[in-house]
């Protein structure tokens, strides 16, 4: 079934519960710039009774609520956003399963990430397919992490090819940490520091290895940046490869998708913040061709997190994942500028519209 509407139709009515967080605030520049998306309603208890101006301009004086699973349900809102800490999830979900028959559920917490009921979507890695959602019956997703999104980005394209258990050195900005005081988004602790932590058997490391299906080893570093995210990866691999052929292999698996960038230097943190790109590069090979180092870089609220969710909504509605996103100049000026990523984003155009005939 197709489910595309023309931006003249009517549009997708949306809700987020958890809007004053991070993520829930980025979801609302992202909602004001999406030609689908219509904001109905928000639910917050801290930020109760003022307008929704106070967060995010643009949406006239909707109000926030506080809103109990029960009243999520009964809204009948045609797309539901969880964007709450891990472990709250459930009640909603229960409520939405109980009274509403159709709509997108879409859970941003870890929650539901290793449940088989549920769509875990990297959206460049594992496809919801496009325009093959019903709309008559529910859709779950769950939305990777953010750490695990730089991961995943950066080994699905050479799975293949390496070998032992990929390491992986991530440093997040204090984002990352939510808004609840925690070491972790203790700035003055974190002033011109760097802090490690859960240095072994993170959620992430466990989430990576499954969806990967090849162990991956990850130790997790917060630093005094507010956002983005910086994946050091180091693997071995079965047989000599050269840092061109490694680059040529990211290119031709990316190269039908304008989020995921790569390129040959090593890439900074400052190329994804404030957009829904995922920047991977430095492509580094040792003499012996049998060791190589990639850096993958995102920003953890947004490729991580707000973005990658809406990409997922996009999807499941039917559209071509990239809609809102890369035509929204405000996220990104650079998007705009750069030409292969337009010309990347016309040849997905034509995919989806391959997809949906
Ligand atoms: N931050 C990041 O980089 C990323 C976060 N995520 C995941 O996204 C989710 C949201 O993250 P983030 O925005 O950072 O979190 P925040 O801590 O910034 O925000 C949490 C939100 O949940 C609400 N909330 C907190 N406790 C409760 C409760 N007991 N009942 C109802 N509402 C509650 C808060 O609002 P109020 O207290 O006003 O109700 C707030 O709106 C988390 O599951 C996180 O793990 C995923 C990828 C990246
Ligand atoms: C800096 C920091 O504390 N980061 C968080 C990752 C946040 C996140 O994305 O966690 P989920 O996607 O699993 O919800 C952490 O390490 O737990």
């Amino acid at each position: 079934m197709n489910n595309k509407k023309n931006p003249a139709e009517k549009k997708y009515t949306i809700g987020i519960v958890g809007v004053r967080g991070y993520v829930g605030k980025e979801l609302l520049s992202l909602i004001k710039g999406h030609p689908l998306l219509e904001l109905a309603w928000v639910s917050s208890r801290q930020l109760k009774g003022q307008t929704i101006n106070s967060i995010v301009d643009g949406f006239d004086d909707l109000v926030v609520e506080d809103l109990s699973p029960e009243q999520v349900a009964n809204k009948q809102t045609s797309i539901v956003v969880l964007a709450l800490p891990n472990g709250l999830a459930a009640p909603y979900v229960n409520a939405l399963e109980a009274c509403q028959k159709s709509g997108v559920l879409i859970d941003l917490s870890a929650d539901y990430r290793f449940d088989e009921d549920w769509y875990y979507s990297v959206p460049e890695l594992d496809n919801i397919k496009q325009g093959k959602i019903s709309l008559s019956s529910p859709i779950k997703i769950s939305n990777p992490g953010c750490y695990a999104t730089a991961m995943l980005l950066a080994l699905a394209p050479i799975k293949d090819l390496v070998s032992g258990r990929p390491n992986c050195f991530g440093i997040s900005g204090y984002s990352g940490a939510g808004t609840k005081a925690s070491p972790n988004n203790d700035v003055e602790r974190l002033s011109k520091n760097i802090c490690g932590y859960a240095l072994i058997e993170h959620l992430h490391e466990k989430e990576v290895s499954i969806k990967l299906d090849k162990p991956v080893s990850f130790s997790p570093h917060v630093a005094e940046f507010f956002r983005g995210i910086n994946m050091t990866i180091q693997v071995e691999f079965e047989k000599r490869i050269t840092a061109r052929e490694l680059f040529n292999r990211f290119n031709d698996f990316y190269a039908m998708h304008p989020l995921v960038v790569c390129k040959e230097e090593i890439p900074t943190l400052k190329e994804s913040i404030n957009s829904p790109l995922s920047v991977i590069g430095g492509f580094s090979v040792s003499k012996d061709g049998m060791r190589g180092t990639i850096i993958s870089c995102l920003d953890n609220l947004l490729k991580g997190a707000a973005s990658q969710a809406l990409q997922n909504i996009n999807l499941a509605l039917g559209e071509n994942s990239t809609l809102g996103l890369i035509e929204n100049n405000e996220l990104n000026p650079l998007i705009a500028a750069n030409e292969r990523l337009i010309s990347k984003s016309s040849i997905e155009q034509l995919s989806a519209n391959q997809l949906t005939q």
